[in-house]
């Protein structure tokens, strides 16, 4: 259903949860024709484990008869008109702007408005890099080689994929599971690294939607199992070491004398990491496993992607990018941590904006490591732990998506707000119409009354 919210004119889905579906566009999924045969194919040829096993391991895994991995992600705009819509669905997501109780009510229509305001810089940044997002692409491929990979090993599996905040949606991804029917189903979020703002999103929102599903994704039907983190495995480490490796190896020795490798996370603001979110302790374990294996070379980890001036984990990538310009630094290796595929942050923040700064701050070779994508170790790995979570008890949703929080606070409504605070200024007076004023001055308030800051929401508009 579409409808107005605030009298803004912009027409905004008032259905489920009021996301942003891509005006009414019926999409179907992006599955090559290839892919969609081979998988008919595949529905009428597996066989169970048991009877013909390739590398098949004993124990729970033995017995599944059909195999479902769900892979959980992000999403993004796939073309320039998807961009606002996307935006809208990543703001009005509490596990990204968590807003005071008392103003959560306003959620969507502030999402509207930072989403409308930010959606042309985005969408610069997307055209920048052909006018979308390839997540959806990859993580497709991903899938599909991952499926490969199970078949090959003697399992009967399908492989599925829901992305958080655009298609194909987690909605859809759990209507084609209940259509396949597994008895086992792994849930494996594409991020090694946990955080509440990613795999523990994304959790929440299986777990409602399981919850709707009752009978359907009732345990004993489909026997699900999630694997809430992975950054500290041994495969994926070591395929991403190896990764760096054939960069280091396009340097001659004289030039390695003043070469770094510079691991590049996504950030989180600190107040995240003060809720308990194990993000940024899994990034740095992940970045010194990485290194154990790469040996002789000198490193460092910064953050990147801020929005807004809360303060967000530190150091800050284009900041340290200037500084070890400044100490003469000759050549970098940049390498993606927090994410598996290429994305907007990889190849317009590091590979056009970080590349420009670090030219002109000094750096004279700028090499990035590619995101590992359909690598071949990579996907064996991912094969590997699907597996290997069929061995283990199951762990459920509703216990994933709360592993992370501290103390008392399960409920994730229980954790601290992520600080928001307003600016009577230029950015403020984008917002129209009374209910903007409204929630305006409310949030002001709010703010003024916790003594914070005063400017993040107009960073976030631009
Ligand atoms: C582990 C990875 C990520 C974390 C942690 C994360 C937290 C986080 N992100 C925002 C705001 C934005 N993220 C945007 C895009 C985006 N974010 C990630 C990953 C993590 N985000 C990816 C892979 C992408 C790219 C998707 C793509 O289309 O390629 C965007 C949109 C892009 C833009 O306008 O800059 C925003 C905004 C917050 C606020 C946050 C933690 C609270
Ligand atoms: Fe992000």
């Amino acid at each position: 259903m579409i409808g107005f919210v605030g009298g803004l004119g912009v027409a905004v889905p008032t259905g489920t949860a009021s996301r942003q579906d891509g005006a009414l566009r019926v999409r179907q999924r992006c599955v090559p024709l290839a892919r969609q045969t081979r998988r008919a194919a595949v529905r009428m040829t597996a066989v169970a484990p048991s009877q013909t096993p390739a590398t098949a391991e004993p124990g729970r895994s033995a017995g599944v008869k059909k195999l479902g991995v769900l892979l959980l992600n992000l999403g993004g705009p796939e073309r320039p008109e998807d961009v606002q819509g996307f935006l809208y669905n990543l703001f009005s997501d509490p596990d990204i702007i968590r807003l005071p109780r008392l103003l959560s009510p306003l959620q969507s229509f502030l999402a509207n408005e930072i989403a409308r305001s930010r959606a042309p810089k985005s969408r610069a940044a997307y055209e920048s890099i052909g006018g979308g997002s390839p997540i959806v692409r990859i993580t497709n491929q991903q899938a599909s080689a991952l499926e490969d990979e199970l078949l090959a090993r003697g399992y009967s599996a399908k492989v599925f994929v829901g992305m958080r905040y655009w298609h194909p949606f987690t909605e859809e991804a759990v209507e084609e599971i209940k259509a396949y029917g597994p008895d086992r189903l792994v849930i494996l979020p594409l991020y090694p690294q946990y955080s509440i703002s990613t795999s523990g999103s994304s959790l929440r929102v299986l777990d409602r939607l399981f919850k709707k599903e009752k009978e359907a994704f009732s345990p004993l039907k489909i026997d699900h199992t999630v694997v809430p983190e992975w950054y500290q495995r041994p495969g994926y480490v070591h395929a991403q070491a190896k990764l760096i490796k054939e960069q280091l190896a396009t340097l001659t020795d004289e030039e390695k004398k003043s070469t770094k490798v510079m691991f590049s996370a996504h950030g989180v603001p600190e107040s995240y990491i003060e809720a308990g979110d194990p993000y940024q302790q899994q990034i740095e374990e992940c970045c010194k496993l990485i290194m154990q294996e790469v040996e002789d070379t000198d490193w460092t980890l910064s953050y990147q992607s801020r929005v807004g001036p809360v303060q967000w984990l530190q150091p800050y990538t284009d900041v340290v990018l200037e500084e070890l310009g400044k100490e003469g630094l000759q050549n970098l290796v940049v390498v993606p941590i927090s994410f598996v595929s290429e994305h907007i942050e990889t190849l317009e923040e590091i590979d056009i904006e970080y590349r420009e700064l670090a030219h002109e701050s000094g750096i004279k070779k700028f090499l990035r490591v590619p995101a590992l994508d359909c690598n071949p170790d990579f996907v064996k790995d991912l094969a590997d732990m699907s597996l290997e979570a069929l061995e283990k008890p199951s762990l459920r949703v509703g216990e994933a998506m709360n592993l992370s929080i501290k103390g008392d606070a399960q409920d994730p409504a229980d954790m601290p707000d992520v600080d928001i605070a307003f600016g009577f200024n230029n950015s403020a007076e984008t917002l129209n119409g009374r209910l903007a004023m409204l929630a305006l001055a409310a949030l002001t308030s709010a703010n003024f009354v916790s003594g914070q800051g005063m400017n993040m929401f107009s960073n976030l508009l631009h």
